[in-house]
């Protein structure tokens, strides 16, 4: 593959602009070697490749060129960001403390990894982030003849540094006794039958550990065994594991959803409303960027999640925020003498910020090596973004500042909804975005350059580098300033627009 350049964004000549592909062949095939790309239904993965080589994207970049950032998008999505990103709660700690705290607990976890640190980085431009390097892909590892099957979900956690779980084992030998040394395969097909001895079908091996249980003990069991079922020593990603780490001072949290609240940018004293909240980690951020001072309005649909919101609003020992069970889609007040203020419904021009962190299709997650969700699944969730659009703009004060984002990839969720807004919603205009970490927005929605330039798209397919796969402690500063320069390219796919609710509107 040619390693061409960019061209000044907006400069638009005859010949086809050739984009910089994400990353390089010998990169590509080694991460697909490690792992196979994201498997999609075939209908799915048709939509989505007619999307990332829509008309507009076809005259400007070369199709070659789109077909091989389609590519590198599937495979980046199969394996986890190059970082762990901690959120520190900064209404508890300064990120100082939090750093040498954590230091301290990544030196108690490298004794059993092949390395003597990790390092705990700073955020060059989010001062309560801490970033922590992902080790790997470790393509060398040994494998055991003993194979526990896990399911994809399961799978997925152990990328991201988690042990095995009992109700994650789907498949393990007659013979494996608690202290065996195992391999653990995903399930990526979704085809293993809970409770059998082999599995033939395909998978994915994602690393070795230890069992803690015999397979007797977990299928025979009547009850719903829980705990730690293999304690993974070796898993093809080392990342560390944060379970119950100092709660009260730090939340973990992917960084570009860390990017969003600092992007409404509340302030002390402020009536905000999160809309789609559960299960709180923008909530609990907007507060703390609020020094607890104010009112947040969290809100979820789902009983279930909203607990979850309460619990974290509890743990991070956060008081401002309010916590309501409701469909956003109703939360606009019809009766003119109701006064909203004990709860939802809400009167019309209620709130100084809005965040619609919108339901989606969640197709930027990472890592992700299955998907089974049919077409219509994946694209059942515009007309339910728009509805709640809506409500959020009438529920926004004049001056008021509204932020709408997904962690999904598709244009229909992103870009085409700022389209529909801009068009339906003459009051609103777009506002550039600080901090602008990640991309531009895509083309295909028929938004202006500078429309595009003012919204952020977080896309994995414009990493450039692998992980780290060296041992930390031999980083120098340089390597550790290029390092993090990675952490705002290689993270899940995520999409960010500000607007304006105009005075005169
Ligand atoms: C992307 S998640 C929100 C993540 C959250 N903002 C955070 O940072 O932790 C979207 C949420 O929208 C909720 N949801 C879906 N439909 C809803 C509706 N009609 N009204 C309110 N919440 C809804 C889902 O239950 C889900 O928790």
């Amino acid at each position: 593959m040619k390693d061409v350049s960019h061209r000044p964004t907006g400069s638009r000549d005859n010949s086809k602009r050739e984009l910089k592909p994400g990353f390089d062949a010998i990169e590509y095939s080694k991460m697909v070697l490690v792992f196979p790309r994201i498997s999609l239904k075939p209908e799915v993965e048709a939509y989505l490749l007619s999307v990332f080589k829509n008309k507009e994207i076809l005259a400007n970049i070369q199709s070659e060129q789109s077909n091989f950032k389609f590519e590198s998008l599937l495979s980046r999505l199969s394996h986890p960001p190059a970082f762990t990103c901690i959120r520190v709660n900064t209404c508890a700690a300064s990120t100082d403390q939090v750093k040498k705290l954590l230091t301290e607990e990544l030196q108690k976890q490298c004794k059993g990894w092949p390395m003597s640190d990790i390092p705990v980085l700073e955020h060059p431009e989010l001062p309560d982030v801490l970033l922590i390097p992902v080790i790997g892909p470790r393509i060398n590892l040994q494998r055991h003849s003993i194979e526990v099957i896990v399911g994809a979900q399961c799978g997925n956690a152990v990328l991201r540094g988690a042990h095995v779980f009992i109700p994650g084992i789907l498949s393990a030998p007659k013979l494996m006794r608690d202290g065996d040394a195992v391999s653990v395969y995903s399930d990526i097909g979704g085809k293993c039958k809970r409770g059998a001895v082999e599995f033939m079908g395909s998978k994915t091996f994602v690393g070795n550990g230890i069992a803690e249980i015999s397979r007797n003990e977990i299928f025979s069991s009547n009850c719903t065994l829980r705990g730690v079922g293999i304690r993974m020593t070796e898993p093809v990603y080392i990342s560390p594991s944060f379970d119950n780490v100092l709660p009260s001072l730090l939340f973990l949290q992917n960084l570009p959803s860390v990017v969003v609240s600092h992007v409404l940018d509340p302030k002390p004293g402020e009536r905000i409303l999160d809309i789609c909240a559960a299960p709180g980690g923008k909530t609990t951020h907007i507060a703390a960027l609020m020094n607890d001072k104010g009112e947040v309005i969290a809100m979820d649909k789902i009983a279930n999640k909203v607990k979850k919101i309460k619990q974290n609003a509890e743990n991070l020992q956060l008081k401002c925020i309010k916590v309501f069970c409701y469909d956003g889609t109703k939360a606009l007040a019809k009766e003119s003498n109701w006064d909203g203020q004990a709860g939802p419904p809400f009167l019309p021009e209620s709130f100084d910020r809005i965040l619609l962190d919108a339901p989606c299709s969640g197709l930027g997650q990472r890592p992700n090596m299955a998907c089974d969700w049919s077409l219509k699944e994946i694209t059942s969730y515009p007309p339910l973004q728009r509805k709640l659009f809506r409500v959020a703009v009438n529920l926004l004060k004049p001056g008021g500042i509204l932020v709408y984002s997904t962690c999904t990839i598709t244009l229909a969720e992103n870009e085409e909804q700022v389209a529909w807004a801009l068009d339906s919603f003459p009051c609103l205009s777009l506002q550039s975005q600080e901090p602008h970490l990640g991309e531009e927005g895509m083309m295909g929605a028929g938004l202006s350059n500078d429309q595009r330039q003012l919204l952020q798209r977080f896309d994995p397919a414009s990493v450039t580098e692998g992980h780290t796969s060296v041992s930390c402690s031999d980083l120098d500063s340089s390597q550790i300033e290029h390092l993090i320069k990675s952490a705002n390219k290689d993270t899940i796919g995520f999409f960010i627009a500000k607007f304006l609710k105009m005075q005169d509107g």
